[in-house]
């Protein structure tokens, strides 16, 4: 039986067939794709998946494929409720409030926030005790506030430098973010050995990666 696993592509892609690999995973067909978008590994049953981060929680609740390996990010804005197997301890950044110099967090009034998180973003004010009006921004979320859309945004940020460079501020620190190993809970019943053993090779390799680091 061949393993399905849905891997969302981009950033997170790039950063996990390296650690495929070390796990002894042929990631050859993964390297040299074009506009395919399903491979084989020739080492082991496996077959791989790209898809976006969002698509890959909708195939993991629909039981299409048997794990999927996504941010924590998408995870937990789309309320995933299967299980996660593994922190792969890449894809790392942190979720911020982040506006202009001149922003001010506790001024009495209604806020607009602009983000790609609609939910993280209200249970963040929730916690606060805030009630904001929230704007979704499908990318470049940083515009909203220099443009006048938004009185602030909740964001992803790395290195910091698209906050630097659009001379943007943090105001408050939220959710960290990394990649994470998700399985789908029939295909854990039905298939655990092999299930078990993918995420086994990925933990040596994790920890292999860690004690280096
Ligand atoms: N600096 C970062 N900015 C955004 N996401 C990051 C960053 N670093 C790691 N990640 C992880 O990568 C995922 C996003 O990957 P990527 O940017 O390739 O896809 P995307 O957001 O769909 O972008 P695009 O729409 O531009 O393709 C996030 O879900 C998050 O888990
Ligand atoms: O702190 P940094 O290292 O600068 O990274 C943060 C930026 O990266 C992400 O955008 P992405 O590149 O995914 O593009 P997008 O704005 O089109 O979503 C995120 O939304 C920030 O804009």
């Amino acid at each position: 039986m061949n393993l399905k696993i849905a891997l969302t592509k981009g950033r997170v892609e790039k950063q996990v067939i390296p650690l495929l690999e070390k796990a002894g995973i042929d990631c050859t067909q993964l390297r040299n794709k074009k506009r395919r978008l399903i491979f084989n590994s020739t080492s082991q049953p496996f077959e791989f998946i790209l898809a976006k981060g969002p698509d890959v929680t909708t195939f993991l609740e629909r039981g299409v494929v048997d794990i999927g390996i996504v941010g924590s990010d998408i995870l937990t804005e789309h309320r995933n409720s299967q299980y996660e197997l593994l922190d792969l301890q890449t894809g790392k950044c942190q979720f911020v409030l982040a506006s202009t110099n001149d922003f001010d967090p506790d001024e009495p009034k209604r806020k607009i926030i602009g983000t790609k998180y609609p939910n993280i973003t209200k249970d963040y004010f929730d916690t606060l005790g805030q009630d904001v009006e929230i704007i979704k921004i499908e990318g470049s979320v940083e515009l909203a506030p220099l443009i006048g859309l938004t009185d602030a945004i909740v964001d992803i940020t790395e290195t910091g430098t698209t906050l630097r460079e659009n001379n943007l501020k943090v105001f408050d620190y939220l959710n960290k973010v990394s990649t994470r190993v998700v399985v789908n809970r029939m295909a854990l019943k039905q298939h655990p050995q092999e299930i078990f053993e993918f995420v086994d090779q990925l933990k040596k390799v994790v920890t292999e990666e860690k004690a280096l680091s």
